[in-house]
């Protein structure tokens, strides 16, 4: 097993920056340039030193071994002055010392997974954590990563092997006399899965919502004021804004963080027919964007204007100008006026939307609980109506079993992993 080392803590000048050493050289690694290390899972003060001596910083030097480290390896932490030349001097000592290499991205956590510290879906979560931007999603994925599904997933496998065993237990012993009957054991035990994953089925998508986001819209008339309230949305300029209509083409997307939900407003094109090729084609982008959008927000220039695109019945409907109009049920980009009425109203409609949400925040996990369903759903048809050999029943639970299994790597999942690891950082 190589011995890999990376940056922890992001590039740049800092405070304080983390170099972690992981794999069997790591100490003999350590010891080379800070001296004698401190006791597992203590810290000492050293001075780091070159090959040649040659001071580096004086530094906190951290060990773990293996029993208890992240990785599951022994594991050096050298915590430094936050400064470039001596990441980079650090870097170039450590790459020198024979038996090293600089870890890949995520690589630290795939040893973290080999080594049976985390399953797949704390994987996917500490992702996710140090992807989450907005307090819903921290609270989110620090719940996967603390293994929140997998200890879900681990008793609804126990209860399948049990279940699976009572029929075959009823199978191995078809010539003799077996006194008890299993199935309504079977029958119970398939009804309490079934419908835990119904439940969690059934938030999958607020989940979904919660780590992926929202897009809410902006949507009317050229000239009615789009832009302008997306820049009082985001406090800043980051459309540009004129009196002449037809001057937003391209969406312009702000993310944002509305009550702890990860919201994207679009500003878009007025809509109108128009012989202007290139507004047209803005035009035909703003449509297709505003109805995928999850809520639209259509800016009215009058009262009895329909909309030119299709609401749904939580979009909401705002007249522009309301600084001009003195109307009650506006919002004014440039005064501010109803700006923060309209956020709470959003926060209001996309909270309810993420209330319900469950522990599957992955289109993975959706799909692999969705399949495992539709095994045990057959085998419970099938102990109910007796129209099936235990064998074959047996077979579906195991099936579904199988399919838990890949969801948390227990069985190997080569295919997954790429994917999983490909969005991670260095050093991580
Ligand atoms: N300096 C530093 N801070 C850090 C990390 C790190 O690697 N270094 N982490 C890295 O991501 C996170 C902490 N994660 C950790 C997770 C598990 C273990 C650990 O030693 N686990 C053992 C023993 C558990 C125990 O003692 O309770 C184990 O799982 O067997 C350590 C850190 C965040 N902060
Ligand atoms: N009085 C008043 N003027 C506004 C308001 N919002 C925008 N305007 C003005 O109306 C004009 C058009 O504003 P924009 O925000 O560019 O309008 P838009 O809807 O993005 O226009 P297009 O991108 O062309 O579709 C600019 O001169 C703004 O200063 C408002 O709430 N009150
Ligand atoms: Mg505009």
């Amino acid at each position: 097993m190589d011995t890999i080392y990376a940056l922890a803590s992001a590039r740049g000048k800092s405070g304080v920056a983390v170099i972690r050493i992981s794999g069997p050289q790591a100490f003999a690694a350590g010891r080379a340039i800070a001296g004698a290390l401190p006791a597992p899972r203590s810290s000492a003060v050293r001075h780091l030193r070159s090959s040649t001596g040659e001071a580096l910083d004086k530094a906190l030097v951290l060990t773990f071994s293996s029993g208890a480290s992240f990785t599951g390896e022994d594991t050096v932490e050298f915590q430094i002055h936050g400064s470039p030349a001596i990441i980079d001097a650090l870097m170039r000592v450590l790459s020198a010392q024979g038996g090293l290499r600089m870890a890949e991205p995520g690589e630290f956590t795939r040893r973290a997974l080999e080594n049976g510290r985390l399953d797949l879906t704390q994987v996917e979560g500490l992702g996710d954590l140090i992807d989450s931007e907005t307090e819903l999603q921290r609270r989110q994925a620090l719940d996967i990563m603390s293994g929140k599904l997998g200890g879900k997933v681990d008793r609804w496998r126990g209860d399948l092997i049990r279940a699976a065993a009572l029929l075959e237990a009823v199978i191995d012993f078809a010539d003799e006399e077996v006194p008890t009957d299993v199935l309504p054991e079977v029958r119970d035990l398939l009804a309490g899965v079934i419908s835990d994953f119904k439940v969690e089925l059934a938030g999958a998508s607020s989940a979904e919502r919660i780590r992926d986001g929202f897009e809410v819209a902006i949507l009317g008339r050229p000239n009615v004021g789009k832009s302008t309230l997306l820049n009082a949305l985001a406090g800043r300029d980051a459309a540009i804004t004129s009196s002449v209509a037809g001057t937003t083409r391209d969406v312009i997307e702000v993310r944002m963080d509305i009550g702890g939900l990860p919201v994207t407003f679009l500003d878009t094109a007025g809509l109108r027919d128009t012989e202007d090729e290139v507004e047209a084609i803005g035009v035909a982008r703003a449509r297709q964007r505003g109805e995928a959008a999850d809520l639209r927000v259509f800016l009215q220039e009058s009262a009895d204007e329909q909309p030119e695109i299709a609401l749904g019945p939580e979009d909401l409907l705002r007249h522009a100008k309301s600084d001009l109009s003195g109307s009650r049920n506006g919002v004014s980009g440039l005064t501010g006026d109803g700006v923060d009425q309209l956020v709470a109203e959003i926060e209001g409609i996309l909270s309810t939307r993420v209330r319900n949400a469950s522990s599957l925040v992955r289109e993975r996990q959706r799909i692999a609980l969705t399949e495992a369903l539709g095994l045990l759903e057959s085998a419970t048809d099938a102990v109910s109506t007796g129209n099936m050999s235990e064998e074959v029943v047996a077979e579906e639970i195991r099936r579904a079993i199988r399919t838990l299994e890949r969801l948390v790597g227990r069985i190997s999942v080569d295919d997954v992993l790429d994917e999983i690891f490909a969005s991670f950082c260095l050093g991580k």
